[in-house]
């Protein structure tokens, strides 16, 4: 590589973490010195040599100006400054040094990634993760707008405190420097939140406290507080006190802003929300109520508002914050992330960056930042977009399952989220106690149809239960399924007379039919029978209940879902839900695909699907559950798709459901068969190049096979 393009490189590793050109360069010439030019070791794990040297000259020059201090203070101490007026004059000017001291760090990266002894990579910027670096900003482009939820108003005294604030510069300026303590925050109930500014020597300076108003409303007491830098704040709990989270500090951690139930109030039924429970939290709130920040936002207003999201998140009980413990996606905050979304034209089209007081250098993983979106230009599908990070059901599911992307800057793509399929128009499906004939549900069963004393008709007509009284599938029928599934000597393939699918192509000779898979099928219990809803015979009916994830997956595959749990073998995911469209409804959908459609042929052939509108399928494309997400696998795949039966027997809907074929580790990706044959060109999905990885690969199979052929002749 040209020796430019290292350089290059190394500066907008740098840039992406919030360091300064200026305070590269220097560092830089040092290193290359030191290497001599060896650009290998300075690149290696995302330029953590250079992060470190640059991170490691900052705090020498930080430890040699503090030394300086002490030495003036010294020589004011022998000079004798005794009296009550001198040592007032002290303390004045140590406020003032104190000052002096934030500003001097002004210049510092926005967030050390990873402190020294921490294992790990020291980078994790996602553009310089991406493969791709033609994609990242070009040298010299600003690369990111994010905002911290901190404006503060406008006074008498600091006419200037109306503006947009700088993360990287950010010095509380409108409030006076020293310390600070809140305390009573009165929230009407008996748990008080004390909101303290301490210094870490452990004590807490108790100033004489003046009345600020808050945006609610509230009256406060505040004192004056230290002016300190939000973009360096440490967040994680103080290791004293259990019940206490840290929510900020200075860089060097002389001032720390701590979160704490008041003593009276321990013991109760609380638990202590985590720093990113309560960070998500918060930024769901600032997306959701602030959008942008207004003139009138107050950073007094922002720390109630911290409060009262604590105590929400505290008073909830231990049970509810344990059912679904909130993994901290990897967000991408920055601008860029958005030009390439669906809200790019927002954004590109109105303004520059100027027009919205903007901040360069973001760190990607500080998600106290937001992004500054001006609300007005962005529609209601690019806004939910961005709210989705933390849920992508946008709360539709009774599980959160967050998205991440921690390869390239680009957003999921806009379609609405439903938990249960809906007919798009022409499909005859409808569902109704009267057709459900008495032999097809368990009027008579009450409670458990899974209790081992119950003789349930819906089992009797199915062949037995699909399921154990764990919720896995039966380990018989789940073998069976898949043998069925993967092995040609074990499939039953049954052939239409009149094929719906080959009648949708409107070709003027119909093929004939090519056949479908004759599959085994689950009949779960239902609103017509007697059993309780938590019977065990309704699995896929209580919807989605693990921990999953959508991510980008880094081998040009898209968009992918992942566990962020272990499963066992043949536990449910999900079901394939989207649009119910008959089979010529489907092909009038000439446009790109991206996503798979099923079609619900687990019948076909054995009865008479007479007439187009009674042959269905499923499309996901604009309409579509966490399924539409899921991608192919040749044959090895750890997802197994097995039709079930809900509310209605009849043969030609049913629930696609997914089922897990085998253990799988946490953050391994879910994966499904889609039956693609990649030489078949009648199978309704625009043709992908597989990237399954699987050695099994069908289109690997057929390049080695092409291979020999060629061979041969
Ligand atoms: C149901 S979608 C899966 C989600 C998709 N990856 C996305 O980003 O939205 C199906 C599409 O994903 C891509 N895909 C799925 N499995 C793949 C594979 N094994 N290799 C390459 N592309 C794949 C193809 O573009 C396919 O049309």
């Amino acid at each position: 590589m040209a020796p430019n393009a290292h350089i290059k490189k190394a500066f907008l590793a740098m840039r992406a973490l919030g360091i300064k050109d200026a305070q590269v360069k220097p560092v830089l010439k040092d290193l290359l010195t030191l290497y001599d030019k060896n650009w290998e070791l300075i690149a290696e794990d995302n330029y953590r040599v250079l992060a470190d040297a640059i991170f490691d000259s900052q705090e020498a020059q930080a430890i040699q100006e503090s030394k300086g201090k002490k030495v003036d203070e010294a020589k004011e101490d022998e000079e004798g400054c005794a009296s009550e007026v001198g040592r007032g004059k002290k303390k004045f000017h140590e406020s003032i040094e104190e000052d002096d001291e934030a500003l001097a760090e002004s210049d510092r990266p926005l967030k050390r990634l990873r402190r020294r002894g921490e294992g790990g990579s020291a980078l994790t910027s996602p553009s310089l993760d991406s493969p791709n670096l033609e994609e990242t900003p070009a040298y010299g482009e600003e690369s990111g707008l994010i905002l911290l939820p901190f404006h503060p108003v406008p006074t008498e005294t600091h006419p200037d405190a109306g503006e947009l604030i700088v993360p990287k510069d950010e010095l509380i300026t409108d409030m006076p420097s020293s310390s600070f303590h809140s305390d009573s925050v009165e929230r009407g109930d008996s748990s008080v939140l004390m909101l303290e500014m301490e210094k870490t020597n452990g004590h807490v300076e108790d100033m004489a406290g003046e009345t600020v108003s808050t945006v609610d409303g509230i009256t406060n007491d505040v004192s004056p507080i230290t002016a300190g830098r939000l973009s360096e704040q440490k967040l994680a709990s103080t290791v004293e006190d259990p019940s206490a989270l840290e929510l900020a500090s200075s860089a060097l951690g002389e001032v720390k802003l701590n979160l704490s139930f008041a003593p009276a109030t321990r013991g109760t039924n609380q638990h202590v929300p985590s720093m990113e429970e309560l960070r998500r939290a918060m930024e769901e709130k600032c997306l959701r109520s602030y959008k942008i920040l207004d003139p009138n936002f107050s950073v007094i207003g922002f720390m109630n508002d911290i409060c009262s999201c604590y105590l929400d998140l505290a008073t909830k009980g231990k049970d509810s914050s344990n059912q679904m413990p909130k993994p901290l996606p990897f967000v991408t905050t920055n601008i860029d992330a958005l030009k390439k979304s669906a809200a790019s034209m927002a954004f590109t089209s109105q303004g520059s960056n100027d027009h919205m007081g903007v901040v360069e250098n973001v760190s990607v993983d500080d998600s106290m930042g937001l992004v500054v979106v001006p609300e007005c230009q962005l529609s209601a599908d690019e806004w939910r977009l961005i709210s989705s990070i933390g849920d992508i059901t946008l709360g539709k599911e009774t599980i959160e399952i967050p998205w991440v992307n921690e390869v390239n800057d680009k957003v999921p793509p806009v379609f609405r989220y439903i938990a249960q399929s809906l007919v798009y128009q022409d499909a005859a499906v409808k569902f109704s106690l009267g057709n459900i004939k008495d032999d097809q549900c368990c009027s008579s069963c009450c409670g458990d149809c899974l209790a081992p004393s119950m003789g349930c008709s819906c089992a009797t007509a199915f062949n037995g239960f699909a399921y154990t009284a764990d919720g896995l599938l039966q380990n018989d029928f789940l073998e069976q399924c898949i043998s069925e599934a993967r092995d040609p000597q074990k499939q039953i393939v049954q052939y239409c007379k009149e094929c719906p699918f080959e009648k949708a192509q409107k070709e003027v000779t119909l093929e004939p039919c090519k056949g479908h898979l004759k599959r085994k099928v689950i009949k779960e219990c239902w609103n017509k029978c007697g059993c309780m809803r938590k019977c065990g015979n309704r699995v896929v009916q209580q919807g989605i209940h693990n921990k999953l994830q959508v991510f980008f997956t880094p081998n040009g595959r898209g968009w992918g879902l992942r566990t962020l749990e272990k499963l066992p073998k043949g536990a449910f995911i999900c079901e394939f839900a989207g649009e119910i469209l008959t089979v010529p409804e489907l092909f009038q959908r000439n446009s790109e695909r991206r996503t798979s459609p099923v079609i619900l042929d687990a019948y076909w052939g054995s009865e008479d699907i007479s007439g187009a509108d009674k042959a269905l399928c499923l499309d996901v494309m604009h309409y579509g559950n966490i399924s539409r997400f899921i991608n192919h696998r040749c044959l090895d795949a750890n997802l197994i798709e097995i039709p079930v039966h809900v509310e209605t027997t009849d043969s030609h809907y049913y629930h696609p459901a997914f089922f897990t074929t085998r253990e799988i580790d946490a953050m391994e990706e879910l994966t499904w068969d889609y039956g693609v044959r990649f030489n078949n060109d009648v199978f309704p999905t625009s043709p992908f190049h597989c990237r399954c990885g699987s050695e099994f690969c069908r289109i690997i199979k057929q390049i080695s096979k092409g291979k020999n052929v060629k061979k041969r002749a």
